[in-house]
């Protein structure tokens, strides 16, 4: 088995004309918090969307957990586990939050059993799903509606939901975005808890957020990584400082 969870070798990406992705090489580890940081328009968000299958690469590899997924379509890249939340929130508004969160569990295991094996099965999926909520510290909220949470907790079910299916690596796509401070707080420490032992790979523009989570950062700029390391030299590399965080980092 590989220690490496995610893999990209010369991956490149064109939208017409215009190369976005212009030959990333990165080695994400088992386990590690990874964030890519950049100026809007580097290829962040086009850089999950070749990960997660939505879009293909135009060249090189992408591998997942030694595997190669490149050309798989997102469905069969969920199902060798990886995971993806989006800038949207994607729950149910008018289901509970208990049935979100299951019916998040029951998704992820319909791929592997069959409509009577999951009869079976439904003490096991509402005990996990009772043990998640209380993860995600929504026991409270069990009952409501999820379209009348606060936008934080939305967002911290859809966190949830994303890691319900027990997928190992997970993408997050700006996690804190809309949050005001003491809701990044408390999405930070349940971002860290909900993924201890799972490989993380997210994009955020928020200093204190990747700062406070990331065991590594890269920096893309214009489609190339410009540096790949741990936040201290990240924070003191002087090409990372002119490209983009300039003072924001000083
Ligand atoms: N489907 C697409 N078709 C054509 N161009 C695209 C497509 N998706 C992204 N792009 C272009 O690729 C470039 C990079 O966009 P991307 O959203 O990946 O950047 P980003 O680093 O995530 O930016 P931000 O920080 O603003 O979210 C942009 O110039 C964008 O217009």
């Amino acid at each position: 088995m590989s220690d490496v969870a995610i893999s990209l070798k010369s991956v490149r990406k064109s939208f017409g004309a215009t190369e976005i992705i212009r030959g990333v090489d990165l080695d994400i580890p088992k386990g590690q918090r990874h964030a890519i940081i950049g100026p809007n328009g580097a290829g962040k968000t086009t850089l999950f969307n070749l990960i997660s299958g939505r879009f293909p690469v135009t060249s090189g590899t992408i591998a997942l957990n030694g595997t190669p997924i490149s050309g798989l379509a997102p469905h069969e890249i969920n199902r060798r586990g990886l995971s993806r939340s989006f800038q949207i929130t994607s729950i149910f508004p008018r289901m509970t939050v208990f049935e979100n969160i299951r019916c998040g569990l029951l998704w992820a295991r319909g791929y592997r059993y069959s409509f009577w094996h999951l009869l079976g099965r439904q003490k096991s999926l509402n005990e996990q799903s009772e043990r998640l909520l209380e993860r995600l510290n929504l026991g409270a909220r069990r009952n409501l509606p999820a379209g009348l949470l606060s936008y934080a907790e939305q967002r911290a079910l859809e966190v949830g939901i994303t890691i319900a299916g027990g997928a190992d690596v997970v993408l997050l796509d700006e996690p804190t975005a809309g949050m005001s401070h003491s809701e990044t707080d408390y999405a930070v420490s349940l971002i860290r808890s909900v993924t201890e032992g799972k490989t993380l790979l997210m994009v955020e523009h928020d200093m204190s957020v990747i700062f406070g989570l990331a065991d590594v950062i890269t920096v893309l700029v214009y489609g190339e990584v410009i540096a790949s390391d741990v936040p201290s030299r990240i924070r003191a590399n002087k090409a990372v400082q002119e490209a983009y965080l300039g003072t924001e980092a000083a």
